[in-house]
């Protein structure tokens, strides 16, 4: 069984964005009161008292949006300052990037993953859900101020919505040609938006590798994560590919992650709504932090029998309660 060190701490469960596959404009979400929202003290509090003691060393931040976050530079800051911290990361949709990539960079962000489903601006502001202003100049600047500022890796995360974005997998993976870039495809889930699942369900990570191995070749790949990508890279390129395939290859035996709520419930597995852990609640009380290492370590021992039991329930009857963006995906 793989050690789990890795967290992904969700900061926020709004967005500026309304991308199909995740929060579909007229979706009714509950959001969460601000005041549910774990401080950046609360965080680096149950990372030092918790989830470090227990091993964790891997931190990503995401959302929803991250970067909505008022303090998401001293957020960094304080995790990027930790002794253990052997990485940190940040998901992101770039379009509040542009100002913010150096900040962030200089308070000790290494990696940085930027959503990017569409190069084709009518087209990516229809997959976002614009409502009526564009949004790809501004996130394209984003990105371009986050490669310059010198983030390496920088991975740009497409989600393959067939009948979408499907026909430009060719010059999304061109981008990897000219730049340095990991340009990663990943299959729609059916976690978010019920219409598209029922609609157009996913594309197999298998049949786009033929397709661009018949275009240019593809050889096998590196690059530094801590995720499920399959790496590969085109001949001659500077950049590499990435295939996240949770519905056409499980890749659940390797799990390495739990993933913390923006209001502070600890979730052993995505896929699973069962057997979460309410840290919030108890911080804000008068928290017993080896009690609380022993409720974590329960859920550590516990967690392959959920990936294993539970994640084809999620996968084919639509039991999730929670979208991505609510989770923190
Ligand atoms: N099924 C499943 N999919 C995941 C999980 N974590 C990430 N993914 C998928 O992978 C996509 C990319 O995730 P990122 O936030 O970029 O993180 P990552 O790929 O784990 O990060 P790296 O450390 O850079 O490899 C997500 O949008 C999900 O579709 C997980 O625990 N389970
Ligand atoms: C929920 S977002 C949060 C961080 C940030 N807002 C962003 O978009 O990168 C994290 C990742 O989840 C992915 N995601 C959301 N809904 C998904 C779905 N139904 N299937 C697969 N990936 C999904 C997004 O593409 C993104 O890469
Ligand atoms: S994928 Fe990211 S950017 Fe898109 S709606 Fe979800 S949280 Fe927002
Ligand atoms: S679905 Fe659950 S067990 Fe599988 S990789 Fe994701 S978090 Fe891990």
């Amino acid at each position: 069984m793989p050690v789990i060190d890795y967290l992904r701490i969700s900061l926020i469960d709004r967005c500026n964005f309304r991308c199909q596959y995740c929060m579909p404009s007229g979706a009714e979400l509950d959001y969460l009161l601000e005041e549910n929202f774990l401080t950046k003290d609360e965080i680096i509090t149950l990372l030092k008292e918790v989830f470090i003691p227990l091993g964790f060393n891997k931190f990503r931040l995401t959302g929803g949006e991250p970067l909505l976050r008022p303090d998401i530079v001293e957020i960094v800051e304080a995790i990027a300052a930790l002794p253990e911290t052997e990485d940190l990361a940040l998901s992101t949709n770039a379009f509040l990037l542009e100002k913010l990539a150096q900040p962030l960079y200089d308070a000790g962000l290494k990696r940085i993953n930027i959503s990017l489903d569409s190069l084709n601006p009518e087209q990516f502001d229809s997959i976002i859900g614009n409502n009526g202003r564009s949004r790809w100049q501004q996130t394209w600047n984003g990105i371009l101020a986050a490669h310059e500022v010198g983030f390496d890796p920088l991975k740009l995360n497409v989600v393959v919505i067939p009948g979408v974005n499907d026909t430009e997998i060719l010059d999304l993976a061109a981008l990897t040609f000219e730049k340095n870039w990991h340009v990663r495809f990943i299959e729609f889930m059916p976690i978010g938006n019920w219409e598209l699942e029922r609609d157009r369900a996913w594309i197999p990570s298998e049949e786009i590798r033929q397709d661009i191995r018949q275009r240019w070749g593809l050889d096998s790949g590196t690059v530094t994560g801590n995720g499920p990508a399959d790496v590969f890279q085109i001949p001659g390129a500077k950049g590499t590919l990435g295939f996240i395939s949770q519905m056409s290859e499980c890749f659940c035996d390797n799990c390495n992650r739990m993933r913390l709520s923006a209001d502070g419930w600890l979730r052993p597995c995505l896929l699973n709504e069962q057997e979460q852990l309410d840290l919030k609640s108890q911080l804000r009380k008068s928290p017993n932090f080896a009690q609380l290492r022993d409720q974590v370590n329960y859920l550590l021992d516990i967690k392959p029998e959920i990936n294993f039991k539970e994640r084809d329930k999620g996968t084919t009857t639509g039991t999730y309660t929670r979208t991505m963006s609510q989770i923190g995906g």
